[in-house]
């Protein structure tokens, strides 16, 4: 049985889209409206294929419906995976016509929606995220990309989406490790911009961790109108759209020195959001207890509270130096003037930077 439990819509004049979340979504929606030629092709990975691949094939009635499976992970977020793309594409003759599905998490995501971006010069795409982060974050707001060795997400376009279809049954399957990973970019919004929300996840963050459907339905709606707002305010993050990087800064640097995948992404925003926090209060922007309430709730959600052993302020303070938000070689952070407030500044002093460098890092 299938039943939608709210809608929402990303507003953005001629390219505005709807976000439908609900549960026994996936293989009983026709999305063949939001598809304007006669061709599909559903990009997934050899994960959620066998899950979910046959359920969706199903959502497009009277089209040709291809598919194109890549290997799973961020490691594969790169040129020649994206490669495989393009390759299905020409080999099934698809034209510009044709309309490209994302089935899974954030990775699939913003591949597909970067393939989409540059095929035959820009073809629609669609939606279909399977994990929580994606379903919480990536599959709104139309950032598209791929990695590169020396930076997180250095290659892509910005790109909208035809629509978001969230199944949220789809969680059930997903490893407990991937649930905190979403979490962390719950936590985000009401740390960047809702206060009531942060207070509701403290109430709730057990249900979710739990996987309790009816929390993580609200959990999933909350932040999406929340995400759904900031980018209907500001598209290509101009401005405002910066404080959805909150911890990312420091949490890029962590993936990338890492090396992509071994850190998760909401792992290292976790981490990020904390120092962000610390680096905060360093700035006399917000108390020690709102620092501790913040990490309260990073370790509820099961997420880690320091970066890799090895790393030290150095590997940061080189690795945060390639940032998209840097202007003119300036460092800018996105930090906490209060919880429920973000601020994106160029004015930390270096000297309380380098205060919560040296504390998070373990060998320093
Ligand atoms: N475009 C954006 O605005 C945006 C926002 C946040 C994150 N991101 C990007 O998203 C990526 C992280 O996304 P993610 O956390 O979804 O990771 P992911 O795409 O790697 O998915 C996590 C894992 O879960 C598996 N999986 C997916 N759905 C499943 C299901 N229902 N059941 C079982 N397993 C399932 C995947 O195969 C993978 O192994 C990063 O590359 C990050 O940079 C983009
Ligand atoms: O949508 C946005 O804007 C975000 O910043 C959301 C982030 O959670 C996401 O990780 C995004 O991909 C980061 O963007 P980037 O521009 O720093 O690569
Ligand atoms: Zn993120």
């Amino acid at each position: 049985m299938s039943e939608i439990f709210r809608e929402l819509t990303v507003d953005l004049g001629e390219r505005s889209y709807p976000i439908i979340i609900g549960s026994g979504l996936l293989g009983s929606t026709d999305l063949s409206p939001y598809v304007a030629g006669s061709q599909v092709m559903i990009v997934t990975n050899d994960t959620v294929a066998p899950l979910y691949l046959d359920k969706i094939r199903n959502s497009f009635p009277g089209k040709q419906v291809d598919t194109v499976v890549l290997p799973d992970g961020e490691k594969f977020k790169d040129w020649q995976t994206l490669n495989q793309i393009f390759d299905a594409l020409l080999e099934q003759r698809h034209s510009r016509k044709t309309t490209l599905v994302a089935l899974g998490g954030g990775v699939i995501g913003d591949m597909a929606g970067f393939a989409a971006a540059c095929y035959q010069r820009g073809v629609p795409f669609i939606q279909v995220p399977t994990t929580l982060l994606s379903q919480v974050d990536s599959s709104v707001g139309g950032k598209t990309g791929i990695n590169h060795p020396l930076g997180k997400n250095m290659i892509g376009a910005f790109h909208q989406p035809q629509v978001v279809l969230i199944d949220t049954d789809t969680l059930q399957t997903l490893p407990p490790r991937e649930v905190s990973a979403g979490l962390a970019e719950v936590i985000k919004y009401g740390l960047i911009r809702d206060t009531e929300f942060l207070a509701w996840l403290e109430d709730n963050m057990d249900a979710l961790v739990g996987l309790e459907a009816g929390a993580l339905a609200e959990a999933i709606y909350r932040s999406c109108a929340c995400k759904a707002e900031v980018v209907a305010l500001d598209e290509r993050e101009g401005g405002l759209r910066a404080i959805l990087n909150l911890g990312h800064t420091f949490g890029h640097a962590i993936e990338t020195f890492a090396g992509y995948g071994t850190w998760l992404h909401g792992e290292a925003v976790g981490t990020g959001m904390l120092m962000a926090a610390d680096l905060s209060v360093r700035e006399g922007m917000i108390s020690r207890t709102d620092y501790e309430r913040t990490a309260n709730l990073i370790i509820r959600a099961g997420l880690p509270r320091l970066p890799p052993e090895t790393m030290v302020p150095d590997d940061f303070m080189r690795l945060m130096a390639v940032d998209k938000k840097n202007v003119d070689g300036q460092l800018r952070l996105v930090l906490l003037k209060a919880i429920g407030n973000a601020i994106v500044t160029a004015g930390a002093s270096s000297g309380h930077l380098s205060g919560t460098l040296s504390s998070f890092c373990q060998e320093a």
